[in-house]
């Protein structure tokens, strides 16, 4: 199989790097400055599940048109780890590797991603993906993962194909890379549901009181405002036909609400560094769902009127 990466970032440059320390033929699609950081350095990755140094092959998106069209095999999977606010570059970027058996899988954050793949290369060619692990890419290009146990779950999302010859042959590839855990899930949306409504409801609590959930925990009114929180994610679940097994939501609970627990999101290492986030794509798009299904979701509103305003301060910071 032959996998193409688009982004050597946090999440990318982690599991595209660990296949291709486990010998797997991987590509990573990106843009010249990283490129040019991959070449002097190659992809490095500092993690407590042991660092790695690897030569990786890269291609620029410039580049690319040229390889896919000169190259004897086609790129098998295109892995998209970019960014939510990024995907229109990124979707432009990944075509020209995407042939008429080539599949997708984007391992961001969300779901609105989906139908914007679907329009562009055919729902049939786009499989579902999801990762979970704490990742940064560095002032130098290394990728730093945080304590944290990394996971990936793909799977079709037509149960119809179920047992696909592309997922059993990435399910191989993975169990043969060491530094994550992979699952080739027969029941994707659901995951994904799972994902989502957990994800959503730690983003909002960790940007809206820019602490992690154990400092939130130790406040009056803290494990009250995350299980509301919780609880508005669940729902939403719900009226959109994936309501959230009990066990699943029970774990997903006694992570949100764990005294002395240093876990925020992404989102949140994202604004304290001053980059965009992706709140339209996850807190944004959980309540504009919650609104379409006439639930009330007072918390999921605050933490997106939060977002908004930190979004507009960003772009013109002349204004408080
Ligand atoms: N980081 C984490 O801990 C986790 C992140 N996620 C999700 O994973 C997704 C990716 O996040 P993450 O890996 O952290 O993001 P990063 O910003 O670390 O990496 C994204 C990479 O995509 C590249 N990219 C974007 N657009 C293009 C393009 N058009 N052409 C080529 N390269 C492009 C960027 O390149 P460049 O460097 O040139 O800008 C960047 O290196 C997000 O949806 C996030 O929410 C999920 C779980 C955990
Ligand atoms: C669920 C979690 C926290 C870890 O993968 C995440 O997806 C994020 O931080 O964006």
């Amino acid at each position: 199989m032959r996998i193409l990466v688009l982004g050597a970032g946090g999440t990318g440059g982690y599991f595209g790097g660990r296949l291709a320390q486990a010998g797997v033929d991987v590509t990573f699609l990106v843009r010249p400055a990283r490129a040019a950081q991959l070449d002097r350095d190659g992809l490095q990755i500092r993690s407590p599940l042991g660092d790695a140094d690897i030569r990786v092959a890269h291609v620029t998106t410039d580049a690319l048109p040229a390889l896919a069209q000169a190259q004897a095999q086609p790129f098998d999977l295109v892995m998209l780890s970019c960014k939510a606010y990024d995907l229109d570059s990124a979707v432009d970027a990944i075509a020209p590797a995407v042939g008429t058996d080539t599949a997708v899988m984007p391992i961001l954050n969300g779901l609105l991603h989906y139908p914007v793949l679907d329009a562009r290369f055919g729902a049939e060619r786009v499989l579902g993906g999801l990762c979970f692990i704490s990742a940064v890419k560095g002032a130098d290009g290394e990728i730093v993962h945080l304590p944290s146990p990394p996971s990936m779950t793909f799977g079709e999302r037509d149960a119809a194909r179920n047992g696909s010859p592309r997922t059993r042959a990435l399910e191989d590839l993975c169990a043969g890379a060491d530094g994550f855990d992979a699952t080739r899930s027969e029941q994707f949306l659901q995951a994904a549901w799972t994902k989502f409504s957990f994800l959503t409801a730690l983003a909002a609590a960790t940007c809206l009181m820019r602490a992690s959930i154990g400092r939130i925990v130790e406040t009056d009114g803290g494990t009250v405002f995350l299980t509301a929180l919780h609880d508005e994610c669940l729902a939403v679940a719900t009226a959109e036909g994936h309501a959230i097994p009990p066990d699943a939501a029970a774990h997903a609970r006694g992570l949100l609400t764990r005294a002395g627990s240093t876990v925020t999101a992404s989102m949140l290492r994202d604004l304290e560094s001053g980059q965009d986030v992706e709140a339209a794509q996850i807190v944004g798009d959980m309540r504009a769902r919650a609104h379409a299904a006439g639930i009330a979701v007072p918390h999921l509103d605050a933490a997106w009127v939060h977002l908004q305003a930190y979004r507009t301060r960003r772009e013109t910071p002349q204004t408080p």
